[in-house]
Order: C-alpha cells, then structure tokens, then sequence
C-alpha cells in the first residue's frame, strides 16, 4: 500500500511512524509513505502556503493553489488510484471499519491541514473523505495522519506474527478487547486467572469472549446499541455480570 501525506511538516509523520510494527512494515515494503510539501508549489520569494481569511476574523488560511499543484504531482507519481482523506474535526469519526477499508486500498493520500483550515474550494474539489481521530482540536492535521497511517499499516498482510493477528480479531469484532496477564503467576499485585493456566482452550475462549463483553457492556455500551447479540454472548453476558454481583 502506498500512502502519500501532504503537509507543511511530513516529517513529523514520517517520524511518528518509523517504529515498531509500523516501522517494520515501511521497512519490509508492505506500505511506502512519501512525505510532500505543498510550500514547494508555493509561488514567490516567501512560497507563501497561507493568507488572511476572507471575511475577517482571526488565523490564516491554507491557499487553495500551493495545495492543488502538489496533489497534481501526487497523483502523477504513481499510476495507481488515490483516495484523499482530509483529516479534520469536521470530518466522519474514523473507526476500525473504515481503517479496515482504508487498509484495503491500494494508494491513499492524506492532507493534513494547519492554521484555521484549508480553503474549501480546494476541500470540494479535490478531497474524497473527511475523517476526524476525535472531537478535539489538533495544532495540525498530522498526528491524525500518523494514526491513520499506524492502523492501517498493522493491517498489511505480513505486518503482524500470527499470534498477532489473532489477537486483533478478537478485537475486531466492534467489542473491547479482554484483560491479558502474563508472568509472574502469583504478585503483590494479584493472581493470574487460573482458566487462563488451564490448558482448556475452550474455556479460555469462553473467558475471553465473556470479559470483552462485560468490559464493553461496563465501559461503552454504546457500542452493543444496534447491535444483536447472539443467544451465546448474551448468555455469557448475563453470566458475567451475575458473577460480578456475587
Ligand atoms: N480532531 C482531528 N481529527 O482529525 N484532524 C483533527 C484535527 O484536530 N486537526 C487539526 C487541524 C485540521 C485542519 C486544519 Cl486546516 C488545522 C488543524
């Protein structure tokens, strides 16, 4: 997958993302990352990227033609078919579904804005999905990027070992994800869960399925709303929460 940030400072991108498993997979070539700089299409001595905004009122403007000459070239560096994503607290609230769908596309193209925004005749005509991390206000749109860029990197084939994989399907079904213990047994702390030393495989599952829906019934049910549960999980369900009572 090739992923192209657009931004005053794709170095801040290329840097929160040249680790661990996303670093990992820049380095194995599962996804390439290409940082480019809209004041290089900028014109004049000062390669202004920003003015005043129209109407009065405080902060500048990202100008709409730096941006449309660097997309231009963008699109013209590889043949493959970009999506643009603007990352902005304007946008749709980015969940693993649409990272999942993001990571199944073969180019993306992620602008990241600065100052008070971009100008929205640029925003109409060239970006195909606006996507917020959260309702809250960044200093740019580049730490958003980054953790678009992280979750859809983890997902590349070959990115994660199995036992990793695994363990982000468990997630992946729309619940929170269960409790993970490991060494020492016993700690001032506590103790391991003994089903998790038991060897049953079956029961571990039927723990780990029953903590994930209690952990989410607990901490976000807005995420069961709408949503059916089966009659096993709703059983396990009511189980846990009774063993919870006790
Ligand atoms: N929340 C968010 N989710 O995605 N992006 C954000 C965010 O705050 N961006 C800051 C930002 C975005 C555009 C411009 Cl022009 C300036 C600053």
């Amino acid at each position: 997958m090739r992923i192209d940030v657009v931004s005053l400072f794709p170095e801040e991108v290329d840097r929160c993302t040249a680790f661990g498993v996303t670093g990992r997979a820049r380095e194995r070539g599962l996804l390439q990352l290409h940082g480019w700089n809209p004041r290089d299409y900028a014109d004049g001595n000062y390669r202004k990227t920003d003015d005043r905004t129209f109407g009065g009122g405080p902060g500048m403007v990202m100008l709409v033609e730096p941006l449309r000459r660097c997309l231009a070239a963008v699109r013209e560096a590889d043949p493959a078919p970009v999506h643009v994503v603007y990352l902005s607290p304007q946008g749709r609230r980015l969940d693993q579904k649409r990272v999942r769908e993001l990571a199944a596309m073969p180019r993306l193209v992620l602008l990241c804005g600065r100052y008070e925004g971009v100008d929205e005749r640029l925003v109409q005509a060239e970006v195909d999905e606006e996507l917020s991390i959260g309702d809250y206000v960044l200093s740019g749109g580049e730490l958003a990027a980054a953790i678009v860029v992280d979750t859809v990197a983890r997902l590349q084939d070959g990115a994660l070992n199995d036992a990793g994989s695994a363990e982000q399907d468990s997630f992946e079904d729309g619940l929170l994800d269960c409790p993970h213990y490991s060494h020492p047994v016993e700690h001032a702390y506590g103790v391991v869960p003994a089903v998790l030393r038991s060897g049953n495989h079956a029961a571990i599952a039927r723990w780990r399925r029953q903590q994930a829906l209690v952990r989410t019934w607990q901490r976000r049910p807005d995420l069961l709303e709408g949503r059916e549960l089966s009659k096993a999980d709703r059983k396990l369900l009511q189980e846990g929460l009774a063993a919870l009572e006790r």
